[in-house]
């Protein structure tokens, strides 16, 4: 369904002069520094695939993204969506994807949403009967109702989401590409949104691609990870396992009110840290579950504060390269 074929993308910048008329002399300067943003990158993607496209800040994913979906020119390599090519092909290509980008919207900013959805209707040619469908299936499963008469600007970032979503998935298109969906979004939001993907991924079987830098995320939707760092693909693997090679750390951390008194550890608990009244316990949740650790925590003295933290990728992924 997607193909690539070693794919790479440069940019050339300029860099920056010192001293006097400094940005005239970069102006006129010959002298480029090249940025490898995406670097001999190959994959595969079947039908139906939930992928999670994963690395660190600047690592390269949102610039396949726009390659994949036709708003760059690789420098080099070939990609197929289903076929074809999203720069040679862009017609055959845009009714075949759908892509969102977490930061920005493709609505339109001072229109009312139901007026975007409209136009993306005449846009893509999306028959009446076809687009009734769609708007009563997303309605429902998107709760768009609340705020179809809503000015895009007015929205939450969640119902911005929500409306995005349904705005890219009108058209039918069997391939999503999405880049950071649940950017700045609270829990409850981020928990809507997961829900929704799981379920067009399932029933309707949507080829999906996803960027994030949230692990719960990963978790909860990606059975497949491909992890990219430097522009290079680093590993193409299933969840499990990259759960087998570096567990599941989590972080639970605690306030007490007087310095615990801690007992014989845990089987599961990595390590114990104890700085004053505060514990940071690190365990991994595939040996113990957090609720076995939270009842020890309460019989170690007084909890005031209880705090869990997830890794970040950037973890993750320093985990997956230790030696
Ligand atoms: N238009 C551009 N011009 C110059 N350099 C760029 C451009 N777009 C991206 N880059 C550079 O390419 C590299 C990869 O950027 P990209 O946005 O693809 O990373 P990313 O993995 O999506 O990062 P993030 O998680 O921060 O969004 C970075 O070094 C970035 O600065």
């Amino acid at each position: 369904m997607i193909e690539t074929a070693h794919i790479s993308k440069s940019f050339f910048l300029t860099p920056p002069k010192e001293g006097p008329f400094a940005s005239l002399r970069s102006l006129f300067s010959r002298e480029q520094r090249e940025v490898k943003a995406v670097d001999d990158i190959s994959f595969s993607i079947e039908a139906g695939e939930f992928v999670g496209y994963i690395g660190p800040n600047g690592a390269g994913k949102s610039t396949t993204i726009k390659m994949l979906s036709g708003i760059l020119h690789p420098s080099q390599g070939e990609i197929r969506i289903d076929g074809y090519s999203p720069q040679k092909d862009r017609i055959q290509v845009a009714s075949r994807i759908g892509v969102v980008f977490g930061q920005r919207t493709q609505l339109w900013w001072d229109l009312p949403v139901k007026d975007s959805f409209e136009i993306l209707q005449a846009m893509y040619k999306i028959d009446d009967r076809a687009y009734r469908r769609a708007m009563a299936m997303y309605q429902e499963l998107l709760d768009l109702h609340e705020f179809l008469d809503t000015p895009v600007r007015k929205l939450s970032l969640g119902q911005r989401m929500r409306a995005d979503l349904a705005a890219t998935l009108l058209h039918d298109p069997p391939v999503l590409f999405l880049d950071e969906p649940t950017i700045g979004l609270d829990v409850v939001a981020k928990t809507r949104i997961r829900a929704f993907l799981k379920e067009v991924n399932e029933t309707q079987k949507k080829t999906i691609l996803l960027t994030t830098h949230d692990m719960d995320d990963i978790e909860q939707l990606c059975k497949r990870i491909i992890v990219i760092n430097h522009g290079k693909k680093m590993m193409d693997t299933s969840l499990d396992d990259m759960r087998r090679q570096i567990g599941l750390p989590s972080l639970i951390q605690v306030e007490y009110r007087q310095p615990p008194h801690l007992e014989a550890e845990l089987p599961g608990i990595e390590r114990m840290e104890l700085a004053g009244n505060v514990l940071s316990i690190h365990f991994d949740k595939g040996k113990i579950s957090s609720p076995r650790i939270l009842a020890a925590v309460a019989n170690w003295g007084e909890p005031l504060d209880i705090q869990m933290k997830e890794p970040g990728i950037e973890e993750i992924i320093r985990l997956m390269y230790r030696e």
